[in-house]
Formats: structure tokens, sequence, C-alpha cells
């Protein structure tokens, strides 16, 4: 049995939550994503703990708790200014759906526990004491970097059609292979997929997007046929098949969406409805259309300084990223540069307002706002000094 000696900050500071339901005469482990990181030395962000104890035995417990999803057995705990999802043994029946379990059997044994989860990799537990339990052989796939479905992967993409998808991602994220099987098995019930709500296959698809492996990543999403089961993609395999040769793997959410789109050829009055079609939030929908138009823009000419000002510093740096990302050249510098020395960045820098124009005998109105950009267009391509008195003059010349 493997023995894992210097534990991280992470599970030293949830060691006495285990302690105490151990006290309590309860089983209690870490479990998941977080042994598996542990062991790949990789950064631990939150531990899942497991246990015998039942949901209202945990509450007990401890002071503070939250019934996050006492349903399916988990309770948060809040202990030590940490807060810590405990979940209680069980296994998952009754998934007609293909997505949650309709109910969850509590049941008295770790191995149960174990059985249920979807890789082996994601099948380990470790106690207090830092010993590991490792019944499918998770630490052997972990050294040679596979990702196997626990058991009978049809059974485990039936209970949960996400995993092939989180099976995707994971290559992506630990840049490791599917196991022979577990990649069959997806290949035969990637259609199992569209029961899947369109958030959580979202999230799964950034996550892989921006792993260090996503090229190599995205050419199994696309083998796997799992890419016609998603929104838009369907009928789009030779378009998307770029993408695994792209130059770098993105490393931002909105370069991500962009690049898809540019590969996509999406025209421009599509994009709202395709990032809406992938539950996407307004801001990633507007920063993404921003790019997006700048990269048009950048693709056919060389910007003027209104339009760098218009485009602002976040959408040109990332329309860059996204520019390098495709292996197409561009100015990178020279924009960047040329941005910098603009006389003001931002509209607020203006050095005047629509009550200026009021007071200089403006009416409000579609006049005044037409002067106003006029005004700060010429302020940005330094055809007119950002004072008062030199936009004051300008008014009277224009009388
Ligand atoms: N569809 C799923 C989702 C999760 N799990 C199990 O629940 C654990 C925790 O799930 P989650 O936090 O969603 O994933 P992690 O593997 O922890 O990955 P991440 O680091 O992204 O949180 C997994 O390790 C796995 O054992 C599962 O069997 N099937
Ligand atoms: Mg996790």
């Amino acid at each position: 049995m493997i023995k894992v000696d210097k534990l991280p900050e992470v599970f030293i500071k949830a060691m006495p939550v285990l302690q105490i339901l151990e006290d309590a005469g309860f089983e209690a482990y870490f479990v998941g994503g977080s042994v598996r990181d542990l062991l790949l030395d990789r950064h631990v962000h939150d531990v899942d703990i497991t246990t015998s104890a039942y949901p209202e035995e945990v509450k007990e417990l401890f002071e503070k708790s939250i019934d996050t999803g006492i349903k399916h057995g988990t309770v948060t705990v809040l202990y030590g200014g940490e807060s810590y999802e405990i979940t209680t043994f069980r296994t998952e029946s009754g998934y007609q759906d293909f997505r949650r379990p309709d109910h969850v059997t509590f049941v008295q044994n770790l191995d149960e526990d174990l059985k249920r989860r979807d890789f082996t990799i994601n099948a380990l537990a470790m106690d207090l004491h830092g010993q590991i339990v490792d019944l499918f052989n998770g630490i052997e796939d972990l050294k040679n970097h596979i990702i196997r479905a626990v058991g009978d992967p049809e059974k485990r993409f039936h209970e949960d059609a996400l995993r092939m998808m989180r099976a995707v991602r994971f290559t992506s994220q630990l840049k490791f292979n599917l196991e022979e099987k577990t990649g069959q098995a997806i290949k035969d019930n990637h259609e199992l997929l569209k029961k899947i709500s369109v958030e959580r296959i979202r999230d799964e698809f950034v996550k892989m997007g921006l792993g260090p492996h996503s090229r190599q990543a995205f050419q199994i999403f696309l083998d796997t046929q799992l890419s016609e089961d998603v929104p838009d993609f369907a009928g789009k395999k030779e378009l998307l098949q770029i993408y695994p040769r792209l130059q770098f793997s993105p490393t931002l959410e909105t370069s991500l969406w962009s690049l898809i789109i540019i590969l996509l050829k999406l025209p421009n009055e599509e994009i709202s409805r395709f990032m809406r079609d992938w539950k996407n939030s307004n801001a990633m929908t507007e920063q993404v259309g921003r790019i997006i138009k700048f990269f048009d823009l950048i693709s056919d000419y060389t910007p003027n300084d209104y339009e760098l000002f218009q485009a602002g510093e976040r959408t040109i740096i990332n329309t860059i990223d996204v520019a390098h990302i495709l292996g197409q050249p561009v100015a990178s510098e020279a924009l960047v540069d040329r941005y910098m020395a603009l006389p003001i960045k931002k509209p607020a820098e203006l050095a005047i307002d629509g009550r200026f124009l009021i007071k200089h005998g403006m009416r409000p109105g579609a006049q005044l706002g037409h002067t106003l950009n006029q005004i700060r267009e010429l302020v940005v391509s330094s055809r007119l000094e950002n004072s008062p008195d030199a936009i004051e003059k300008y008014l009277e010349n224009l009388d």
C-alpha cells in the first residue's frame, strides 16, 4: 500500500475534519480529484471527503453546515475558515435519463463508493495517515498517463454521459491518453451526450480547450464524434479539424470561443446566437464579439488611431493572442505601442463632455452626440489638442 508522507497544507488543514468523523466511529477519506492531483504533484485547490456517516450524522458533528445536496448525500461543512464537501458512501442507481442519478443508495463501505466513480485515477481515496486506497490500479494508470473507466466503460457512461466529455477534458488537462476500451465506448455512445445540459457540456469543453494538451484532446473530441452532439458543431468536422493543427493552445476563454467562431467561419450576425446556444454569459458574448470585429479589421488593413481607441487595450491584446494562435502574422508590438501612445485611451479622458457643449450653446440631441464623437475622434487622432481651450476654439470655428 502506498503512503504519502508529506502532505500539502490543504490536506493538513482538513485533517481535523476526518479526525472528528473517525472519533465518532465513522470512516472518512479524502477522495476524487484531490487525491489524484496530490499524486500527480499538481496543485490541489480543494479536497472532497467521503464518509460512512449519513448526512444527518455529519451535521450533528459540526457546528456549521449547509445542506448542499443532502438528497445525494452531500453536506458542506464549515471548519477552520474553510468549507468541505462531505459525501456519504453511496452508489448511484436508476439513471434513466443518462444524467444524474434519480436516487442514490447509501452504502456501508468505501469499496462500493469507489466502484461507481468515473475513472481509475479518480477512484483513489486517502485516509488520515496518508494511506492510499487503490482498488482499480489507479496509481498504475497515473504513472502510465492513462484515462481508464472504472470497470465497464459502457456502464459508467450510461450512468452519466457527461463522463465522456470529462474523459476528453482530462486528456487535455493532464496530458494523458484514453485507454482503448474507454475510447471505444465513447465512440459507441457519443449520442448520449445529447441528454446532458449545455451548461455542463460547456464547462467541460472550456476546461478541455484551456488545458495544455487541448489540440490533442480536440482531435479525440472529433474522432469520438462527441463534437456531433454539442451545440452548432454537427457536420462541421472539416472546419474544426484545423483546431488540432493550431500553432498554440489557447489560455484565455475569450480566445477559445473566438478561435472556434473563426474556424466555423460564422458570419457576424450569427455570433450572438452561437454564444447563446452554448449558454455563455452576456459579458463573454460581448467581449468575443469585440475580438472578432477587431480581428476582421486587422486581417484586412492596418487600423487607424480611432479604431485602436474604439477597440481598447483588452480587445487589442486578446485579438493579438488569437491571431498568434492561428499563426496569422500581425504587427502586434506596433499595434500595442500605437495604442499606448494615443492622447486619450478612454472616452472619460476627453477634456470635455456633453455639458460643456450645452454651455457653449448646443442643444441636447443627436447633433450634440455627433459633435462630441467628432471631437473625440479628432483628439484621439492627434488632430485636436485635448484641452477645453483648444476644443472651445474648434467649436467657434464650426459656427
Ligand atoms: N460525472 C462524474 C463526476 C465526478 N465523479 C467523481 O467525483 C469526483 C469529484 O468530481 P469533480 O470535482 O467534478 O471532478 P474532479 O475529478 O475532482 O476534477 P476537478 O479537479 O476538475 O474538480 C471525481 O474525481 C470522481 O471520482 C464521477 O465519478 N462522475
Ligand atoms: Mg473536484
